[in-house]
């Protein structure tokens, strides 16, 4: 992960980056413990959109072809609240969650994770990153980010040129 800072106006916005290779490793990684923390999952339920490349990664180094998803959409409430989740799509085929694993990319405030084990209580859930506040939400992760920091995702970004320092800068 590489940090970053960015300015806009008066504010300045932490940013973690994380490349395609890095996610591609960490989820490895994650893979990996989960191999020796569990017998075979039954299936993997992805939290779309942001779990369902590591739910392909994870599917692939656990050998489990069953992957189901449930879609979340999470809206703001009333000014000051806290955001609602809406569920656009159950996880049909997880039942209770009993032997499946449910995978996203990050936990933040763990509102989204809370919503999705208490439809699937006895999952397993694991991710990628976890920012403070959204860890005791995770039962695994890889990387912990700070909670003012956002992380962006290899397909939050697209690569663009960048002038020489020596015409970036007017004399
Ligand atoms: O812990 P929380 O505060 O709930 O935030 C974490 C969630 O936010 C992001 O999804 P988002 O709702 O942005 O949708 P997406 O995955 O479809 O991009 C991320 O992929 C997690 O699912
Ligand atoms: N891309 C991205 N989505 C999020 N959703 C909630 N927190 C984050 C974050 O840090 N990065
Ligand atoms: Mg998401």
């Amino acid at each position: 992960m590489t940090g970053g800072v960015e300015t806009q106006g008066s504010q300045s916005i932490n940013y973690a980056t994380v490349t395609w290779d890095q996610l591609h490793r960490d989820a490895r990684f994650l893979a990996a413990e989960l191999m020796r923390k569990y017998r075979p999952f039954r299936g993997i339920v992805a939290i779309t959109r942001g779990g369902l490349i590591p739910a392909a990664i994870l599917g692939r180094e656990l050998g489990c072809r069953l992957i189901e998803s449930v879609s979340v959409a999470s809206y703001a409430g009333e000014e000051g609240t806290q955001q609602e989740p809406k569920l656009l799509k159950a996880p049909e085929a997880a039942g209770d969650g009993e032997g499946f694993l449910i995978v996203d990319d990050l936990v933040d405030s763990g509102v989204t994770a809370r919503y999705v084990r208490e439809m699937l209580p006895k999952a397993v859930f694991a991710c990628l990153y976890a920012k403070p506040d959204g860890r005791p939400y995770t039962d695994h992760f890889v990387t912990e980010v700070p909670q003012d920091t956002w992380v962006l995702f290899p397909w939050d970004m697209a690569p663009q040129f960048v002038a020489p320092l020596n015409r970036s800068h007017k004399a």
